[in-house]
């Protein structure tokens, strides 16, 4: 056959598809064909993970199976599950096998491979007449379409004029081998019957939507594509099918405006206020990550260290004394203060480190106030064997002098911070500054749902297991769904991870409780939403506690976990459309609740989680005996004991003057970070 082209009929394959996100960049262009790589290769995908993505493909790509000496067995079975649609052979394939898979599928086409640089020993042709011959001989036989390529995916062009003229050749033939968006007008002029593309339209080792924009741009045919793609919306009855895998992944049940979250905004807060040197990073950190939440080998895995090496499930404890006592509403307590590490820190930093090692990095970074996310880092570090360095101010340093001490235990090399208040907010603008110096080989593990996007959403989405489980958990206990949750709020990371699931789920109150310090009308609280404004710091659009000229205030709490200046962006966009409310607990309130909780239930929380205690014992008075409310116990409180022994005596003694300056209220903090 004798197959003549037009420039405007090429048709493109794009080659070498490994994650959901490729189906929707490719669902996006609705290429002819999209290939799968089952050779060995960089781009090797496994069956399954061939099966998730053409679940989610759009149903008029056809997809096909690239091979080189393969089991004819794998091949079968990749066509009887519908997981390709078209053979490709690179390797030394013979008529006999060509002939078995025919009769095994009269209807497959087979596309054969011919390699225009490097034959093997049989095809040896780095000459116009092999190369002749060897054409010849694949032109007589049962495959259906040549593929005159330079090598396997090497992105190299091979001598295009050995071609010769392509008209003459008895079978369609796609054009490969280093094509991309600077060569492809020229190739086109050779006129294959299809271009593949695949090292041309990758970036850092992925498809990248933008190459193959500018491919198609750069091709005449541009407006057959585009009116393929236009049509796509009434063809593609497969998005649905795209969504609904895609929360069976780390997120499931999301407010609707949350749903619609773009460029990492959560209505007019967060963002990425960055510099220009960390946003390549940036976009690869969110590329990577959109990826690999969707791999069900991540998601196993990720799994399996949170069961098998963080404890979860944690616990969801009926607290029945302090219900008993209290009268009203159920207070059920998440134990995240049982987690390895004794918080809900773990739960980021499991889910940080691990993507950090399958995106090749060998460094881990972070910031720490008191200590807690620190250590949790070092340990996450520690386990999946990653080099690590701590960033931490001098004065929580010296404070936390344990804490060092732990983080060096589990290896990590912990840098004091001396500037500003060399304090948490300090270690956080010297993380990211060490971060723009080494982002080929570091992550910078945030430790909360802060900073530039994407780091709010991954932090949010690790730390959505804690409200995945107990919305599991008290269904089954309970048979219905709590009517408040309750956490406390540096950063936000514990409370985003016990709302998380339960956004969409209206009719349960979503409760954060701020540091109100010494009260919210003094100058010692970090209350950022209640007396907070809208303000850019450490890379997002959120609230912010400032001084009259927009400058980043000083904040206070007894809990040195709770005095960040700031608050998440997902909370301020809650909190701004009324699905979450934020209040604040005062050092006393939080204080005579961390009391309560250890007589009554026996148990030391975190100063942090006992403001969240605090609120739970207000609100629980006022409601009824079928109320239920849910308390985030986001760590434990054994590291704060002996402070809050001395905060009250000082009280006692009415000797805590000293705790009236903000210099000496700083003395006077406890606890970890729970920004
Ligand atoms: O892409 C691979 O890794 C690969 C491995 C084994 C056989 C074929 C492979 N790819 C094919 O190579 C061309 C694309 O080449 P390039 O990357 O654009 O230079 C295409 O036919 C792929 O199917």
């Amino acid at each position: 056959m004798n197959k003549a082209v037009s420039e405007e009929d090429i048709k493109i394959k794009i080659c070498g598809l490994k994650r959901i996100d490729d189906a929707k960049i490719l669902n996006k262009y609705v290429p002819d064909y999209a290939g799968f790589v089952f050779a060995e290769s960089k781009r090797k995908i496994s069956f399954d993970k061939a099966k998730a993505i053409k679940n989610v493909l759009d149903e008029t790509i056809t997809t096909v199976g690239v091979f080189v000496d393969p089991d004819i067995e794998d091949i079968f079975y990749l066509i009887k599950n519908d997981i390709i649609d078209i053979i490709q052979l690179h390797g030394n394939e013979d008529e006999e096998f060509i002939n078995k898979l025919k009769e095994f599928d009269s209807n497959i086409n087979i596309i054969k491979s011919i390699e225009m640089n490097n034959g093997d020993s049989e095809n040896k042709h780095d000459d116009g007449f092999n190369i002749k011959k060897t054409i010849e001989k694949w032109e007589n036989s049962n495959v259906d379409y040549l593929l005159l390529d330079s090598g396997k995916g090497s992105g190299k062009i091979f001598n295009w004029e050995l071609i010769g003229d392509i008209k003459k050749i008895k079978k369609p033939v796609f054009l490969a081998g280093g094509i991309n968006s600077e060569n492809i007008k020229k190739a086109s002029k050779i006129k294959p019957f299809a271009f593949d593309l695949s090292s041309g339209v990758e970036k850092n080792g992925f498809k990248s939507s933008k190459k193959i924009n500018e491919v198609i741009n750069n091709l005449d045919n541009i407006n057959k594509l585009n009116n393929k793609s236009k049509n796509k919306e009434s063809k593609n009855n497969k998005s649905n099918i795209n969504k609904s895998n895609i929360n069976k992944s780390i997120n499931l049940n999301r407010l609707d405006d949350v749903k619609d979250m773009n460029n990492g905004r959560y209505g007019i807060y967060g963002g990425q206020y960055i510099p220009e040197t960390l946003m390549n990073e940036l976009i690869n950190l969110e590329e990577q990550y959109n990826f690999y939440k969707n791999d069900p080998d991540f998601i196993e895995e990720l799994q399996n260290l949170f069961n098998e090496y963080a404890g979860r499930p944690s616990l969801l404890y009926f607290a029945e004394n302090m219900t008993n006592d209290i009268g009203g509403a159920k207070i059920y307590l998440k134990r995240e203060d049982l987690n390895h590490t004794g918080s809900h820190k773990i739960n980021n930093v499991l889910g940080q480190v691990l993507l950090a090692k399958k995106m090749g990095k060998t460094r881990i970074i972070a910031e720490t106030g008191a200590g807690q996310h620190g250590v949790a880092t070092a340990t996450g570090a520690a386990f999946l064997d990653m080099e690590c360095e701590i960033f931490m101010g001098e004065e929580d340093m010296e404070r936390q002098a344990l804490n060092v001490y732990r983080m060096e235990l589990l290896g990590a090399k912990v840098n004091p911070v001396s500037s500003g208040t060399k304090t948490l907010k300090d270690a956080v603008n010297e993380t990211m500054r060490e971060w723009t110096t080494r982002v080929h080989d570091t992550h910078y593990v945030l430790g909360s749902v802060m900073g530039p996007h994407p780091f709010p959403m991954i932090v949010r989405d690790f730390q959505s297991v804690i409200s995945r489980e107990i919305k599991e958990e008290i269904l089954k206990i309970e048979g219905k769904l709590p009517t408040a949750i309750v956490a406390c709020v540096g950063g936000g990371s514990n409370a985003i991870g016990s709302f998380f699931n339960f956004i969409g789920d209206k009719g349960v109150r979503l409760i954060g409780c701020e540091a109100g310090g010494k009260g919210v009308d003094t100058e010692y609280h970090a209350a950022s939403i209640t007396k907070g404004e809208i303000g850019i710091f450490h890379g997002m659009k959120s609230y912010f506690c400032q001084g009259n000229y927009g400058q980043i205030s000083p904040v206070y709490s007894i809990s040195a976990g709770l005095d960040y200046p700031g608050i998440g962006p997902e909370h301020a966009y809650l909190n701004d459309i009324k699905r979450a409310e934020y209040v604040p607990i005062t050092d006393d309130e939080a204080v005579e609740a961390f009391e309560y909780l250890a007589e009554k239930e026996g148990i030391i929380c975190a100063i942090e989680s006992a403001h969240a205690i605090a609120q739970s014992i207000k609100i629980a008075k006022k409601m009824d005996s079928d109320d239920i409310i849910v308390v985030c116990l986001s760590g434990r409180g054994d590291k704060d004991a002996e402070s809050i022994k001395n905060y009250k005596l000082a009280k006692s003694n009415k000797s805590d003057k000293l705790a009236k300056s903000s210099n000496s209220a700083k003395l006077n903090k406890l606890g970890e970070e729970e920004i």
